[in-house]
């Protein structure tokens, strides 16, 4: 594999049920580590598909989440009860699946800001509650990631490769994003990279070849195949479809 400073763990399931499986156990080995650390559990979360995986494996495995925080990975700019936010489709799902998880434990964007103070507004959120690693920058204990057809991941695009040589930043606007809504804010790679542990959780046979390329290939016209742990653990959860060209 060309250059990926760490390894990757595949899990390849054979079903939705084994997927969720999968999902849980990454779960639940993290919260345990942060548990032992005696620290919150820091949870980078992002949309799409994952929203619904994710509550599924939160109500199966029965975690304890009392000392989760959620944060996002990217969110769209928009306000908090529009259909477009990814709070809003979290917040709207859990709070009828998963009652015991309090609207106090996510930490949200603000969105009334304009779109820069909102994104440097989010970085001083992340800096005030997540612990530092050694190098100074703070460290997620999970991102849960996704991964569009067209390889990007967060709201990092194709399309904006400058995006993907943010040095200093770690969260910046985005706009006129390829895909709608053009207006979002992104976690960029140094605080993406420095993460104790990153999933990413693709489905689809659509996707097969994508995931050859950024996984296999680390292809780097596609923004996914820049995530590269520095110390942290790479993870990639897979159904039979996303991951049919992966030899495990
Ligand atoms: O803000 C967004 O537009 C979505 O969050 C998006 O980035 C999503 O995470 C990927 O496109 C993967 O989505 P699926 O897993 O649904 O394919």
């Amino acid at each position: 594999m060309p250059n990926r400073k760490c390894s990757f763990n595949v899990s390849l399931a054979e079903s939705e049920d084994k997927l969720i499986d999968s999902l849980s156990d990454l779960l639940r080995r993290c919260s345990e580590q942060a548990k032992d650390r005696k620290t919150n559990f820091s949870l980078g979360l992002s949309g799409g598909s994952l929203v619904q995986l994710l509550t599924k494996a939160l109500r199966s495995s029965r975690l304890d989440t009392s000392n989760w925080e959620f944060f996002f990975c990217d969110e769209r700019y928009v306000a908090d009860d529009h259909s477009d936010s990814t709070y809003c489709a979290y917040r709207t799902e859990w709070l009828s699946q998963l009652p015991n998880i309090l609207d106090s434990q996510f930490v949200k964007a603000d969105t009334t800001k304009p779109l820069d103070e909102c994104a440097a507004d989010y970085e001083a959120k992340v800096k005030v509650k997540v612990g530092n690693s050694p190098s100074n920058l703070p460290q997620f204990d999970l991102l849960l990631l996704g991964m569009g057809p067209d390889g990007h991941t967060c709201s990092l695009f194709p399309e904006q490769p400058a995006k993907l040589e943010e040095t200093s930043r770690l969260v910046i606007p985005i706009q006129n994003s390829p895909k709608p809504p053009p207006e979002r804010i992104t976690f960029t790679l140094p605080l993406i990279n420095n993460a104790r542990d990153v999933a990413f959780v693709v489905t689809g046979a659509s996707k097969s070849d994508v995931v050859k390329r950024v996984f296999l290939d680390q292809d780097k016209q596609f923004p996914a195949a820049w995530v590269d742990p520095t110390s942290g653990q790479l993870t990639l959860i897979v159904d039979a479809g996303a991951g049919s060209q992966i030899k495990v």
